[in-house]
């Protein structure tokens, strides 16, 4: 006949009809939809078997048959299980030769290897417990299959584990269940014939037979070459899987063993044990393991599901390779109580749902690991694919965290394996920047400020660089630097012959002012405009702001003192700038002046005298009575005509930089601005940082009202709606609106970078510091001032102190104006201590001061800075840990040791140095080398107690936790000392 013959030809041989045909193979589970369909041949043989079985009715040939059938088709075994139930206990030696015949057939097939590997799984496959069937017949029969089966198992669970190949074993797992189901298939199943999987014992149904076992055996190989298998046949469904699988009902018997050694997969030399298990327990394990097949077989036909799941999915397959095994044997179990049918089918060919769903699901994961690792370093910090990152100079991992969206400590972790160490919150250098970019596949622009400005301006049409109007001459801007107390406010007080010094509170310059002076010079009128900078070293950060929009800095040297520190820092600043120097000998009129030191002292710092041969005016003035001022703005003009060409637009909106700004009772912020560009004119709309406004009103250095200022020109502005930043760049434009939303974009720049800040301190803090120096003592403070030049002044100043690592200053806030309520409340909203507030020549008044005290915050007046910087340095010393030094109190030596049962070993010493005291300190040396260092515990002269005992006198003592004392010893006895601070 042919291979697949079809159900006409088939009703034809078997004497019988096509719908009769039809009906059988339904009963099968096989789907065949009419008479004209081919049968695959398997599928023909069964049905002839299952014909012929019928024919036969139950006849004692059955057992016989059975045996015989072993050696068929799976597919024909099947069925005829499904059939025969009672058989198959009877013919206990089947089964045996089944199992043999498997093994040595088939078996060699992995299949068995890994149902028999397992534990206890064995008799999963059990062609069919069935229903209740006499247990022990099969399981005695079972027995010497299962052994064997564990076997195979064994050498079979252990190539896998060594190959690991799994498309390997799965073909061979096809393999063994082919060739197994043939052979295999021993005890028929009595159960509902119809149900395929179903009632058959296929199924583990609920209550296996225990004995199931054996056929287990056989089976576990389906099961297990299931697994990997797959393909056979698809949507059969419950029925053939239930066959398959066959594996027994689920039973506590059934239960895995408990692993132990002998159950792993390895040693299965226990062969009784396997005998034993197949009986029962074990067939779960096969099962479980199996999962594919028995377990989701068996599962079939209740719980596809928890067949496949648990019994054969992913869990099984595990199974074979340890001994924990078992369990997962135990899942199969459950599947067996299920119920759904279809799962058991498809877990009877190694394809159930659930499978194919955890394969799936296994693989999804890997993916989703994969997408999740593959863009992280091991820090966490992610990698790019080469995007522009622009970050301004000077930022800090904080700033390139927040643009990569990731925590600052990544970043810091990474840079340390580049071998760099860096806070969060440090100023990173641009080519660290670039390094750490490179590293994370990032391509980072280091944007400066004024670029980040530029592109801002940009948006509004507005090119800072860009004026083509007229350029005209203009009057160089003069910036006079010089060391503390050199006589740089007396200077130019000589210079506009008003008198500045006398109104500075302690004497010290505390704003910056822009002053402009005229001055005779070859037949014409020049202007010059003299800035003033401060002198104390707090002022440093303006004074390099000031060099900025200086043309030329006067550089003054008392001649008495020569060149001093903030001499040369001056000097640096000015060379830094590019700013030509005059330098100003001031005091000569002093008796200890000798102004061609100074010019000595210069020389080694690059400014050579042009009496010397070099190009720098040097100029011998005396500020206090008014001598030489005149050479020397002679000398200044000179300098500007020689070394620059001073021109500038003086038509346009007006371009220039905020000098000082504070906020005036009765005028509100006011600014002093130096107009660089263009003309400034009342009424113009006007952006100064990030403040803005409509000039109401300017006044001249004298305090005149002027309705215009051109380039170089100094003047007072009124208007603005907050207080800019000394230093703030300031531009006119054509309108109020573009004025207000530049200064808006700009404030929210600073408000992110504030926000950044306090977050990196805060994380700094608490995962940094606190990790790396321990618990810190923190100082914080909040500034105001009169003026902004003055709070930035102070914040520097304070910022620069040298304090010891263990305590830190910390400015959460600053700004010009009195102290407010909101001051105070940002004071007490920390989690630690309130902060101090500083407040710089303003006041708190009525109602924020009762608040403050109500709140415990502590505000401190300062009119003068360096007192301010004094209190704070001292705060912060006087916030540190005390440090203790030992000193030593005296000494003696042991002359000799008497035994008491009660004080232990005492020392009958004689005090060589100072004296002993008691409970003091005392370390016991012993030639040269220290012993141990303990305490006096007890003291004595003769029989009394005594405190101390001094120089030349003898005693008694005994030393706490030591008894140890030997004659020549010398106790040496000292306290330990707070040590002042330095
Ligand atoms: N005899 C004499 N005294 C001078 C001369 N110039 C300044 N002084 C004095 O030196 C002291 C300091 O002068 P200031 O002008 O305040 O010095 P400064 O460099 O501005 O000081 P700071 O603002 O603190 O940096 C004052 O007492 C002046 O009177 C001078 O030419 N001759």
């Amino acid at each position: 006949m042919a291979a697949k013959p079809r159900v006409h030809e088939l009703a034809k041989e078997l004497g019988t009809t096509s719908k009769e045909v039809l009906a059988k193979l339904k009963d099968m589970g096989e789907f065949v939809k009419t008479a004209s369909s081919t049968v695959e041949a398997p599928v023909a043989r069964r049905l002839r078997d299952e014909f012929a079985g019928s024919a036969e009715g139950a006849s004692d040939a059955p057992a016989k048959k059975a045996a015989k059938k072993t050696a068929k088709p799976a597919a024909e075994k099947k069925s005829e299980d499904a059939e025969k139930p009672a058989k198959p206990r009877g013919a206990a030696p089947s089964p045996a030769k089944v199992a043999q015949t498997k093994t040595t057939k088939a078996s060699a097939a992995k299949t068995p290897a890994k149902g028999g590997a397992k534990p206890g799984p064995p008799k999963p496959k059990g062609p069919k417990p069935g229903p209740k069937p006499g247990p022990r017949g099969g399981g005695e029969g079972a027995k010497p299959a299962s052994a064997r089966d564990i076997e195979v198992a064994a050498e079979q669970a252990r190539a896998e584990r060594l190959k690991r190949d799994q498309e390997e074993a799965a073909k061979r797992a096809a393999e063994a269940q082919r060739r197994g189901s043939e052979a295999a298939k021993p005890g028929p199943k009595p159960g509902p014939g119809p149900k395929p999987g179903g009632g058959g014992a296929p199924k583990p149904g609920p209550k296996p037979g225990p004995r199931a076992p054996k056929p287990g055996g056989p089976r576990n190989p389906f099961g297990i070459s299931g697994e990997t298998e797959r393909a056979p046949r698809p949507p059969k469904g419950g029925s053939e899987g239930g066959e398959r699988s066959g594996g027994p009902r689920p039973s506590p018997r059934m239960m895995p063993p408990r692993p132990n050694p002998n159950m792993m997969a390895g040693r299965t030399n226990n062969r009784d044990g396997g005998g034993r298990d197949s009986g029962g327990g074990r067939g779960r394990g096969g099962r479980g393991r199996g999962r594919g097949g028995p377990g989701g077989g068996a599962g079939a036909q209740q719980s596809n599901y928890r067949g496949g799941y648990s019994g054969g999915g992913p869990r099984g397959a595990g199974g074979p390779q340890s001994a924990p095994a078992p369990y997962r044997g135990g899942g199969g179990r459950a599947g067996g109580g299920g119920k759904a049918r279809g799962g058991g089918a498809a877990g009877a060919f190694g394809k159930g749902g659930p499978r194919g769903r955890s394969r799936k699901s296994r693989r999804q994961k890997r993916q989703e690991f994969d997408n999740l690792s593959a863009p992280k370093m091991q820090s966490g910090a992610p990698t790019g694919h080469g995007q522009e990152i622009r970050l301004p100079r000077g930022a800090s991992l904080s700033d390139f965290a927040d643009k990569i969206d990731t925590l600052p400590g990544t970043l810091v972790q990474e840079m340390f394996s580049l071998g760099e160490m860096v806070t969060a919150t440090q100023s990173v250098p641009d080519e660290l920047l670039q390094l750490l970019g490179e590293h994370l596949n990032f391509t980072i622009s280091v944007v400066s400020p004024e670029e980040e400005d530029k592109e801002l301006l940009s948006q509004f049409g507005i090119d800072l660089e860009k004026n083509n109007s007229e350029m005209a001459p203009r009057p160089p801007v003069v910036t006079v630097m010089g060391h503390v107390d050199h006589g740089k406010t007396k200077l130019l007080d000589a210079i506009r012959h008003s008198n500045v010094v006398d109104g500075e509170a302690g004497g010290i310059t505390q704003h910056i002012g822009a002053y402009q002076v005229s001055v005779e010079h070859e037949g014409e009128d020049r202007a010059i405009t003299f800035i003033d900078t401060p002198g104390h070293e707090a002022f440093t950060a303006m004074r390099a702001r000031g060099a900025n929009v200086t043309d030329i800095v006067i550089l003054v040297v008392a001649a008495d003192d020569g060149v001093m520190p903030q001499t040369v820092e001056a000097l640096n600043h000015a060379k830094a700038s590019g700013a030509p120097v005059v330098v100003a000998v001031n005091k000569t009129d002093l008796d200890g002046a000798n102004p061609q030191k100074v010019r000595q002292q210069l020389t080694e710092y690059g400014l050579v005298a042009e009496e010397y041969g070099g190009e720098t005016m040097f100029v011998d003035v005396a500020a206090k009575p008014r001598i030489g001022m005149d050479s020397l703005l002679e000398a200044v003009l000179l300098t500007a005509d020689a070394a620059l060409q001073l021109e500038a637009p003086q038509a346009g909106n007006a371009q220039g930089v905020a000098i000082e700004a504070h906020l005036d009772k009765g005028r509100g912020p006011v600014a002093s601005v130096l107009v660089q560009k263009g003309t400034l004119r009342v009424g113009d709309s006007i952006v100064a940082g990030a403040a803005y406004g409509r000039v109401r009103a300017m006044l001249d250095d004298l305090g005149n009202r002027v309705t215009e200022a051109t380039p170089s020109f100094p003047v007072q502005v009124q208007g603005l709606a907050s207080v800019p930043m000394a230093g703030d760049v300031f531009l006119a434009a054509d309108d109020d609106r573009t004025v207000r939303q530049i200064a808006e974009q700009r404030q929210a720049r600073r408000r992110a970078a504030q926000q950044a800040a306090r977050v990196g301190r805060a994380t700094l803090e608490n995962l940094m510091d606190k990790i790396a120096e321990g618990e810190r003592t923190t100082l914080s403070l909040i500034i105001k001032g009169d003026g902004a030049g003055s709070v930035e002044a102070l914040e520097e100043a304070l910022v620069g102190l040298e304090v010891p690592n263990d305590v830190q200053l910390r400015v959460i806030h600053r700004g010009v104006g009195p102290v407010t309520e909101n001051d105070v409340n940002l004071a007490s909203a920390g989690d630690e201590t309130a902060a101090t507030i500083l407040a710089f020549n303003v006041r708190a008044e009525g109602k924020v001061k009762d608040m403050a005290d109500r709140e415990g915050v502590d505000i401190r007046y300062y009119s003068v800075i360096y007192r301010a910087i004094e209190e704070i340095e001292s705060a912060l010393k006087g916030m540190l840990k005390p440090e203790y030094e030992e000193v030593e109190i005296g000494s003696a030596e042991i002359r000799e040791v008497f035994r008491s049962s009660k004080f232990g070993n005492i020392a009958g010493a004689l005090v060589t140095k100072g004296l002993l005291r008691r409970n003091a300190k005392a370390r016991l040396v012993r030639d040269g080398a220290t012993v141990i260092e303990t305490e006096l515990s007890s003291l004595r002269r003769f029989k009394d107690d005594a405190t101390e005992v001094r120089e030349g006198f003898e005693c008694g003592f005994t030393l706490k936790n030591y008894n140890n004392i030997e004659i020549g010893d010398v106790v040496e006895v000292y306290e330990m000392r707070e040590k002042p601070r330095e």
